[in-house]
């Protein structure tokens, strides 16, 4: 019992801590001088206080004013709107890498200071950290490389990598994302590039779910790239060769996971943007192994079948009507199949039906327009979703989205497609004559330029009272007299640091459907149903931490109930299921770490 109130203590700092918080613990250094104020981790810029300063041989190394962290915080935002005022009627681009550009340079230079203005900010900034400036640096990486961050693992590395995974300096490890870069958002293979995602993800995972930045690691598995392009630039920083396939390919992964549970087993390695083949081939190789997630399959499943019963609720229906609704769903690669797989698996645990019977509301359509079992070389991945001549009335393999539209009428038209602008007008009004009065569309696909339609698009061409969701942002619509056409941001940010730190906590050693699932119906049941009836379907970013404690703690109790649990630190699997479902929440919330500076103390 002890243990509940120490936590439940924990959370009350966190909750009156801003800039006047309690007196943080010490945090012990292992260097002294020009090394500390060299080190992120440590260096507080002109906020170390002057017996800091005599303490770690900082004096003469600063100027002598002692700026408060509110003041450093104050003139950092100040230099940012500067920046926004000074490169107003740029092109887009050049505005956001160098929005970018300022934050990069705090990162590298003061993380207590990054993370705060991330944290404090995370509405307007999750865009340059994350979709979808994330993108334009990826592509711009070799170009914008001045120090390298995370760790690099490549095709060279095969026999080192139970070495190499040593240097990395920190002794603790959470939390992995992890890519090949084969798949970055929707513009394909970048390469080494692509390490610009895991930076990105991780950086939210800090963000929404208070995971210690010294305990995260971003990692890049260079393969080598098929994009013609980045290998002959000569400024590309990856290897110059073609991916790596087959066995060969896998060794490589095998060899990665096994170093890192060797020396971390505990941590939690999420998978990003990879192509789909490996994307299901490693979730199905390492999710019974090790504590693993695919974020494009599961993470998205999750967020789009949370918007999908939110649907349901915004059209003024019970929720046992989602079997009823008609889905289409545009792109079968790994984003796509994921989201079919549990929106069927929920039709049929909610309307008690089998899940070959839910199967008959859901539409799938690639490149090759309407999948049906009569495709040649049907994907074995879609084959689950083929529909198949009997149920296609009067639709034909084949068929393209504005035929599938106009014939099925849907409730929703779904786009992880990765293909901007297959929402074309022509598609968005078929959309009125859907079957619903308030008729949905997800275009999920990022960045930005990669969404199937605008939000302007949708609400001129599909009409007002549609349901509209995105995969990165776009700014709200004036629908004209006072009326605004809401854009929901449909992205797997709402799940991923949730499920990765109830797993964290939980001490699971795997990560099952059970508790993807948890993770899920805990989004879908976040909003109010007032929100809900106008159209808002998730809640806004900036109550991500509060999201992100609600979804943790689903995760942690499906855990527990699945007696996965072994717990965390001090906290051991009694307590855990001991404690009921606020106290859960309180005790994920407790946990999440908060950036202020600790007073340093040196220790040789
Ligand atoms: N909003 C979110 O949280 C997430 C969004 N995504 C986005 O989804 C997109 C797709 O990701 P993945 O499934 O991993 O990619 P993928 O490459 O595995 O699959 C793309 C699919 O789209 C289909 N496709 C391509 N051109 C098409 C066209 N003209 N018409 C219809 N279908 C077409 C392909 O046949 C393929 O089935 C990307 O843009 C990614 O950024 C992915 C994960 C999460
Ligand atoms: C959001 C995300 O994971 C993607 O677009 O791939
Ligand atoms: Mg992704």
């Amino acid at each position: 019992m002890w243990k509940l109130v120490r936590y439940a203590a924990a959370s009350n700092i966190a909750r009156s801590r801003r800039f006047s918080a309690a007196i943080p613990g010490p945090c012990i250094v292992h260097k002294r001088g020009a090394d500390i104020l060299h080190d992120p981790w440590f260096n507080k810029d002109t906020g170390f206080p002057l017996t800091e300063r005599d303490r770690l041989g900082l004096r003469g190394l600063l100027p002598p004013r002692v700026i408060s962290f509110e003041q450093q915080y104050d003139r950092f935002m100040n230099s940012f709107r500067s920046l926004e005022n000074n490169t107003q009627g740029q092109p887009d681009k050049v505005v956001s890498l160098a929005k970018w550009r300022i934050l990069n340079r705090l990162h590298d230079r003061n993380e207590t200071l990054y993370y705060r203005v991330l944290i404090d900010n995370i509405k307007e900034f999750a865009p340059i950290i994350y979709t979808p400036t994330v993108g334009l640096v990826c592509q711009n990486y070799s170009g914008l490389f001045r120090r390298p961050r995370g760790m690099y693992f490549s095709a060279k590395d095969k026999g080192e990598m139970m070495s190499m995974i040593y240097n990395w300096p920190a002794h603790e490890v959470d939390m992995i994302v992890l890519t090949d870069g084969s798949r970055i958002l929707g513009l394909g293979d970048l390469g080494v590039q692509g390490i610009g995602i895991p930076i990105g993800k991780l950086d939210v995972y800090v963000a929404a779910a208070g995971i210690n930045p010294q305990r995260i690691l971003p990692v890049m598995l260079d393969v080598g790239t098929n994009n013609q392009k980045l290998l002959e630039d000569c400024l590309y920083l990856g290897l110059r060769q073609p991916r790596l396939e087959g066995e060969e390919y896998l060794s490589i992964i095998d060899e990665f996971m096994e170093a890192v549970h060797a020396r971390w087993p505990k941590a939690i390695v999420q998978f990003e943007d990879f192509q789909m083949k490996w994307a299901f081939e490693t979730l199905e190789r390492y999710q019974k192994r090790f504590c693993m997630f695919n974020d494009d399959i599961q993470g998205t499943a999750g967020v789009a079948l949370a918007g999908l019963l939110g649907t349901v609720r915004a059209q003024g229906q019970s929720l046992s009507d989602f079997g009823n609704q008609r889905i289409v769903v545009v792109g079968a690669g790994s984003a796509g199949l994921g989201v079919l797989k549990m929106a069927i698996q929920a039709v049929a645990r909610i309307s008690g039906c089998s899940e070959i019977a839910a199967k008959s509301q859901f539409y799938l359509i690639d490149k090759d327009g309407l999948v049906t079992t009569e495709r040649n070389n049907l994907d074995p991945a879609a084959a689950p979703f083929a529909k198949n001549p009997r149920d296609m009335e009067g639709l034909t393999e084949g068929c393209s989205i504005i035929e599938v539209v106009k014939k099925v009428k849907p409730h929703v038209l779904l786009g992880l497609s990765g293909v901007g602008g297959i929402f074309n007008e022509e598609v968005l009004k078929a959309m009125r004559e859907s079957v619903s009065t308030k008729p949905a569309i997800f275009a999920m696909s990022n960045p930005t330029m990669n969404a199937e339609c605008t939000a302007i698009d949708a609400f001129k061409h599909a009409g007002e009272n549609i349901v509209f969701a995105s995969g990165s942002p776009f700014e709200n619509v004036d629908l004209g007299n006072g009326k605004v056409g809401h854009v929901n941001q449909a992205n797997n940010m709402y799940l991923f640091p949730g499920i990765g730190l109830g797993t964290l906590l939980s001490g699971s050693h795997l990560i099952t459907d059970g508790m993807l699932q948890a993770a899920a119906e805990c989004l879908a049941s976040y909003m109010a149903d007032e929100d809900i009836l106008s159209g808002i379907l998730y809640p806004s970013v900036d109550s991500i931490r509060d999201v992100t404690a609600e979804v943790g703690a689903a995760v942690l109790r499906a855990a527990v109930e699945e007696e996965l649990a072994e717990g965390h630190g001090e906290v051991g699997p009694r307590e855990l299921s001991n404690m009921c479902k606020e106290e859960t929440v309180e005790y994920v919330r407790s946990n999440m770490w908060y950036p202020v500076y600790s007073p340093l103390v040196h220790e040789k």
